[in-house]
C-alpha cells in the first residue's frame, strides 16, 4: 500500500486526482479558487499532457518544485488529460439542506479506540514502541480522543500487559485526550498512578457477556463501578461508561432495548459523563439500533450518548448515520477496523476510522481529522501486523496513490 511520506510534501503528490486530493485534504477550500481563475496555466498543460503523458508527468514535478496547487489540481493522470472536473466528497452536499440530512451535527468527534479495542484481541503481543508510535501518528492526525489502553488483568487481555508504559511513553504528546479503561477499583489507582486523566468502566445489557467479559454479574459490575466513579469524582477525573451487546449477545441473542436503557441510566446516575452504546457483536441494523437508541434516550439526554459500532455484518456505517440523525454527535472507530473483543467470538473489527471519516467528510460534517495522515496510521500499524487494511476507504485511496505514482 502506497501512502505519502508527508501530507506536507507536495511533490509526493504531484499525481493524484485532484478528486482524491480533496477526500485527503477535504478542507482546502480555497484551493478551488485558486483553479477557477487559473484559465492560462491550465492552458498549458492540457498540451503537455494530451501529448505525452510521462512528459506531462516529468513536467508536472520539476513545476511543483515550489508546491503550487493550481497543477496539481486540474491534472487527472488516469486518461491522461486534463480536465476541468474536480471533485471532493462532499462537493454537492457540502450545503445540504435535505430534511434527511438536516437533524445531523455539524461537528462529530471520533473516539480512536484502536490501540485498546483494536490491538487487545491481537495474538502475539505488538511491542510497546509500535503502540506508541501508532497512538503518536493518530494524535497527529487530528484525533481528538484515543483510547490508549486498559488497566485490566493481564491474565485476562495479557496485550495490554504494558498499560503503564503505554502511558508514561505518551504524557504530553498533542492535544489529544488518552483515556484507558478500568474495570475496578484497582485498575482505577493504577491509572491514576499511571497518569491518566481519564477513564472508562464497561457493562454489559446481557448476563451472559458480563459474566464472561467479567467475571460478575451486570448488577456487582455496577457496584464496582459506582466505586469508581466516587474515586473519579474525588480527582476531578471524567469517566466514561460502555455499554456492551446493546442489541445482541453472543449467548443470549437479541437484547431487549430497556435492558439497555436500564443499564445506561445506572452508569448516568452514577456520573458518568459520557455513555457509548456497543454493538459488539456487529449484528445491529437500523431495524434494531433505532428502537435501542429510542429506549436510551428516553432515559438519557443526547449529549452525554456514544455509538460504538462494529462491523461483522457490515452495518456499521448505516447505524452510524441513523445515530447521527438521532443527534448523536460521539462516534467510537479504530483505524484500519482493526479489533474485535477477546470475549465475544467470531465479532470483527470495530467500524474503520478512516471509513467513518470519508462518510462525514461527504456529509460537510466537521471532525478536524485529517484522512492522508489517519491513512498513514493505518498502514503503519497493518504493515507491522501483516494485514491489509479493513478500511475500504484506505483500501481505494491508497490504491489510487500507487497507480497514480508508477506515471
Ligand atoms: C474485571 C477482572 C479483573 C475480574 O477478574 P477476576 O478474575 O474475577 O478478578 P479477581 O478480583 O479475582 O482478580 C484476579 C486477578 O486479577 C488481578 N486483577 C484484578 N483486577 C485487576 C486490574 N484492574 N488490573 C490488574 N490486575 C487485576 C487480581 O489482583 C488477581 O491477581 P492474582 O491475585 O491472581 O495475581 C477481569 O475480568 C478483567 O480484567 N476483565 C477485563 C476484560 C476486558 O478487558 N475485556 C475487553 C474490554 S471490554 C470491550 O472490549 C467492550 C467494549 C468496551 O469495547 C465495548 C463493546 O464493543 O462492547
Amino acid at each position: 500500500m502506497l501512502v505519502p511520506k508527508s501530507a506536507n510534501k507536495l511533490t509526493k503528490w504531484s499525481s493524484i486526482w485532484s478528486r482524491n486530493y480533496f477526500q485527503l485534504f477535504p478542507s482546502c477550500h480555497e484551493m478551488e479558487g485558486k483553479i477557477i481563475s487559473n484559465g492560462g496555466d491550465d492552458h498549458s498543460y492540457r498540451g503537455c499532457i494530451d501529448h505525452d503523458k510521462r512528459k506531462g508527468a516529468s513536467l508536472l514535478n520539476s513545476e511543483l518544485k515550489r508546491p503550487s496547487f493550481k497543477y496539481l489540481l486540474n491534472w487527472t493522470p488516469e486518461v491522461g488529460h486534463v480536465t476541468k472536473r474536480y471533485y471532493r466528497s462532499q462537493y454537492h452536499t457540502a450545503d445540504v439542506k435535505h430534511k434527511l440530512l438536516s437533524s445531523i451535527p455539524k461537528f462529530v468527534k471520533i473516539v480512536e479506540v484502536g490501540p485498546r479495542d483494536g490491538l487487545q484481541n491481537e495474538k502475539e503481543i505488538v511491542p510497546t514502541t509500535v503502540k506508541v508510535e501508532l497512538i503518536k501518528m493518530l494524535v497527529s492526525s487530528g484525533l481528538p480522543v484515543v483510547e490508549a489502553t486498559s488497566f485490566v488483568s493481564p491474565k485476562w487481555v495479557p496485550q495490554l500487559a504494558d498499560a503503564k508504559e503505554v502511558m508514561s511513553a505518551i504524557q504530553g504528546i498533542g492535544h489529544s485526550r488518552f483515556p484507558v479503561l478500568t474495570p475496578n477499583l484497582k485498575g482505577f489507582v493504577a491509572a491514576m498512578e499511571a497518569g491518566a486523566k481519564e477513564v472508562a468502566v464497561f457493562a454489559a445489557a446481557s448476563e451472559s457477556f458480563s459474566k464472561s467479559n467479567l467475571n460478575c454479574s451486570i448488577e456487582d459490575s455496577l457496584a464496582r463501578y459506582r466505586d469508581v466513579a466516587h474515586a473519579a469524582k474525588g480527582h476531578e477525573i471524567p469517566v466514561r461508561g460502555y455499554i456492551s451487546c446493546v442489541v445482541g449477545c453472543p449467548v443470549e441473542g437479541a437484547v431487549p432495548p430497556s435492558q439497555v436503557a436500564y443499564v445506561a441510566k445506572e452508569l448516568s446516575n452514577m456520573g458518568c459523563a459520557e455513555i457509548s452504546l456497543g454493538d459488539t457483536i456487529g449484528v445491529g441494523t437500523p431495524g434494531t439500533v433505532i428502537p435501542m437508541l429510542e429506549a436510551v434516550l428516553e432515559v438519557v439526554p443526547v449529549e452525554k450518548l456514544a455509538v460504538h459500532f462494529h462491523d461483522t455484518y457490515g452495518q456499521a456505517l448505516s447505524n452510524i448515520l441513523l445515530s447521527l440523525q438521532m443527534g448523536i454527535s460521539t462516534v467510537d472507530s479504530s483505524v484500519s477496523g482493526l479489533g474485535g473483543c477477546p470475549y465475544a467470538k467470531g465479532a470483527s473489527g470495530n467500524v474503520a476510522t478512516e471509513d467513518v471519516v470519508y462518510m462525514l467528510n461527504g456529509l460537510g460534517v466537521k471532525t478536524n481529522v485529517d484522512l492522508g495522515k489517519l491513512i498513514m496510521a493505518g498502514d503503519f500499524i497493518c504493515k507491522h501486523l501483516g494485514r491489509s487494511s479493513g478500511s475500504k476507504a484506505a483500501i481505494a485511496l491508497s490504491r489510487i496513490l500507487a497507480n497514480a505514482s508508477k506515471l
